[in-house]
């Protein structure tokens, strides 16, 4: 075959398959079965990772007029920080007497057992002991008791005990003697009128005795009459107790100034007499630990937390807090803090625990200081400015129980 006869057979080959290539395609695509075009990102979906981020600009757009906006959300009121409601603290006037049903329950044994035995027809010398017994067993102290059981005898000899209301009478007029309704009982809380300096109240005793919720509910008895208080949280020994007296504080308004747990307890009693100084506070009340078992560090640590207050200026009140429920143990205590501090007020906690009310004419007489305040509770408000009519009234109950 000549190489031209091979050439032309070779292209009508290839024209023949062409043509049939295109007869298979083109009714194909006439028809419209051509799969539909990919979905475009931006147009058809939110565009995604790895995705072209704009559309094609052939791409049908949405106009702007048509694209739905989420509706808005109404906007939310702003919360108020709930501010803890501040406490109004009772007033302190008169509290003696609402507490004298604490008082009386406590004391009803020695009141009782007192009044029984002055009721007794024949006051014989048995009877005189057991009243001595009576009131040695209520914490009044041999001398108190002693001197108390003369004056008894005497009056009964003179002037003879007719009646139950007579021994009544008696009881309760010695009584209030002994516990002496002429010592001056005065908080001295007021701001020093010179300087405009607060008053500073030291407030000390061992622990456990109700050192710290003192200092609380004193806060709150002078809230109660508007005064300016501040407190210091001097007791740096525990940290709890700086927690405990913060929320005293917070409760009625009331700003506790703190140190480091272990730090400087003059420092924080130095830096709250300051701040109560700059605030204008009427009063700073400054709590202290009472841990110290040896009067030396006592005198050492509570020594130098006064001098160092006194660096503003003096102190005007160092209150002992005594636990009554304590017993001699209270007036060991007492003597020991007597020599270290000039103490000026008891206040006796926990009466209301106890039936040795005599303990507030012995701890009277062993420091030579009055009680101004005792504690008939753990309620906030159960501490009272002492009151001798009161007190003496509660331990012999009512004229006619
Ligand atoms: N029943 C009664 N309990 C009281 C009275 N005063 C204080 N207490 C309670 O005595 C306990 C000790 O009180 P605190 O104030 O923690 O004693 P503290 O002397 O400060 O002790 P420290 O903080 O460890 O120094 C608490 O449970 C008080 O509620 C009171 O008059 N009557």
């Amino acid at each position: 075959m000549a190489a031209v006869e091979y050439i032309v057979i070779v292209a009508a080959v290839v024209v023949v398959l062409g043509i049939a290539l295109a007869a298979f395609l083109v009714p194909r695509r006439r028809r419209g079965t051509v799969e539909a075009p990919p979905p475009r990102p931006g147009v058809d979906y939110q565009p995604g990772v790895g995705d072209d981020a704009t559309a094609p600009a052939e791409a049908q757009r949405t106009p702007i007029s048509d694209v739905q906006l989420p509706e808005p959300e109404a906007p939310e009121a702003p919360v108020e920080p709930e501010a803890p409601a501040i406490e109004r603290p009772e007033p302190a006037a008169g509290r003696l007497v609402r507490l004298r049903s604490r008082l009386a329950r406590s004391q009803t044994s020695l009141g009782k057992g007192l009044l029984s035995l002055l009721s007794r027809e024949r006051l014989d010398d048995e009877t005189w002991e057991e009243i001595e017994d009576t009131l040695l067993t209520a914490d009044l102290g041999v001398a108190p008791t002693q001197e108390l059981v003369e004056r008894l005898r005497t009056r009964a000899r003179v002037e003879g005990i007719q009646s139950p209301e007579a021994a009544r009478t008696l009881l309760r007029e010695e009584l209030l003697a002994l516990v002496d309704p002429s010592l001056d009982r005065m908080l001295r809380t007021d701001r020093h009128v010179e300087d405009g300096r607060p008053a500073v109240v030291l407030v000390v005793g061992v622990n456990g005795t109700g050192k710290t919720t003192t200092v609380g509910k004193l806060a709150r008895v002078l809230v109660a009459e508007d005064r300016d208080v501040l407190l210091g949280a001097a007791d740096t020994f525990r940290a709890a107790a700086a927690d405990q007296l913060t929320t005293w504080g917070d409760r009625v308004g009331v700003v506790t100034v703190r140190g480091p747990e272990g730090g400087d307890p003059a420092s924080v009693a130095f830096d709250a007499v300051k701040a109560g100084i700059e605030q204008e506070a009427d009063t700073v009340l400054v709590d202290t630990a009472g841990r110290l078992q040896t009067k030396v560090g006592l005198m050492d640590e509570l020594g130098k937390v006064k001098r160092v207050i006194e660096k503003h200026g003096p102190v005007d009140e160092v209150l002992l807090v005594l636990d009554a429920t304590t017993g001699q143990n209270g007036l060991v205590q007492a003597r020991v803090f007597g020599e270290v501090v000039d103490v000026t007020g008891i206040v006796l906690t926990k009466l209301d625990g106890t039936a040795k009310g005599g303990i507030v004419v012995a701890v009277q007489r062993e420091l030579g200081v009055p009680v101004k305040l005792v504690g008939l509770g753990e309620g906030p408000d159960d501490l009272a400015p002492f009151d001798p009519e009161a007190f003496v009234d509660g331990i012999l109950g009512d004229a006619d129980g």
